[in-house]
């Protein structure tokens, strides 16, 4: 547990709030988007108006009694929350909430026609296609003369910057300009010691979103399975759409055959990924606390085992960095190594920042950044970090 008192849960009840926005702004906007995304037909639409009235006004109603994974949602925490307001529980909770019932709005969770359609399919298939993401992958054909070490660091800038390519964040950060990205943490010598380049290990990758972010992802672990720092990897995505963009196994699907299809360098870390598939040297999980509303604190135990044997569990994005350290007001200079203590092997984070969630920052760094950008670091993705606790539980005892 944290060697520092814990911090108080950011909930979504303060007007003004980052929290508060997302929940009476941007889930809004969701709605409307998914809502002209697809031919929904009369029922869905009757939801869709629903979920919309509730999410403003309402509170937290049950799932439907022949929902499968009712009992695990009460479990989670929804008998405790039930009939309190969206804005009164905790912001990690309503968020998720939300997702879990805009899939029953829509037919995804089914049964019927609509089972499985992920309604923000066409936002990811537009991003992945997106001329951009041709220009990214061509990038690499510039990589290929360069020692191993700086290939390395630029794919893992290009995965940590991939988060920024986050459809949901876009939502509400519109398009405006972005001053120059600045890394607030940057942990990555003790990222590479805990990958030398003769490592047999295993890395598991908790992925954050599909298309843009995903495919530099992939590009990670090619790189990391073709220089032998690691011998195997298991890529954790979402079990169902989440969070607009997260990716799914249907998203890594497309994210393969996407490098299967382009020029150059690209389509040779295509080809390593889509053997290592093969070979059982890269495997995709989907694992439903993937999807809980709740902090790893509460890992249950089958993937506590799965990341204590982990040579390094790298969890990606913001919503991956508030479940790791908790998504409270911590003080900025907390220690990332107290917050992540819990944690049963060697972890690290990289993540661009949009929320307010922060720790590990050095006091220097924290006044510089509100002298330069009062509070507006915290939220804006124009700031990211790499951050390492690399001893793993046995160490700590
Ligand atoms: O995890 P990601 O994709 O990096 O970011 C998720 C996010 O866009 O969603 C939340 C707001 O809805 C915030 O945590 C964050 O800004």
């Amino acid at each position: 547990m944290p060697a520092t008192p814990a911090a108080p849960v950011i909930l979504g009840n303060a007007p003004g709030s980052f929290p508060h926005s997302v929940l009476a702004e941007r889930h809004p906007a969701i709605i409307r988007q998914v809502r002209d995304a697809f031919p929904y037909g009369p029922a869905q639409h009757r939801a869709l108006d629903e979920l919309l009235k509730s999410c403003a006004e309402g509170v937290i109603e049950p799932l439907p009694e022949d929902a499968g994974d009712r009992d695990r949602w009460r479990g989670w925490g929804l008998d405790v929350y039930a009939g309190r307001s969206w804005f009164d529980v905790p912001w990690l909770w309503s968020e998720s909430y939300f997702y879990r019932r805009l899939l029953d709005a829509t037919g995804c969770t089914g049964p019927g026609a609509w089972q499985g359609i992920d309604p923000f399919r066409p936002f990811k298939r537009a991003e992945l296609d997106a001329p951009e993401t041709d220009g990214e992958l061509a990038a690499l054909d510039a990589l290929q003369d360069r020692a191993e070490r700086e290939r390395a660091d630029a794919l893992l800038h290009g995965s940590l910057w991939g988060n920024r390519a986050d459809l949901g964040f876009r939502l509400s950060a519109g398009e405006a300009a972005e001053p120059a990205p600045v890394l607030v943490a940057d942990d990555s010598e003790a990222l590479w010691s805990l990958l030398p380049p003769s490592g047999t290990g295993t890395l598991c990758l908790v992925a954050d979103n599909a298309g843009r972010e995903l495919v530099p992802d992939l590009l990670l672990i090619a790189h990391l399975l073709t220089e032998g720092r690691i011998g195997r990897a298991v890529l954790h995505v979402k079990p169902y759409p989440y969070y607009v963009s997260d990716a799914t196994t249907a998203d890594v699907v497309d994210a393969l055959r996407r490098l299967a299809t382009v020029p150059g360098a690209a389509a040779g870390y295509g080809r390593v990924l889509w053997s290592a598939m093969a070979d059982g040297r890269l495997t995709v999980r989907a694992h439903p606390f993937s999807c809980a509303p709740l902090p790893y604190t509460d890992l249950p135990d089958d993937l506590r085992a799965e990341f204590a044997s982990a040579t390094l569990t790298l969890f990606k994005g913001d919503l991956n960095y508030r479940r790791l350290v908790g998504d409270r007001l911590w003080p900025p200079t907390t220690l990332f190594q107290d917050v992540t203590a819990y944690f049963p092997g060697p972890v690290a984070a990289l993540r661009t920042l949009k929320s307010d969630v922060i720790t590990g920052l050095s006091a220097a760094t924290v006044s510089g950044l509100v002298a330069a950008e009062d509070q507006r670091w915290r939220t804006g993705g124009t700031h990211a970090l790499i951050q390492v606790n690399p001893s793993d539980d046995a160490q700590r005892k």
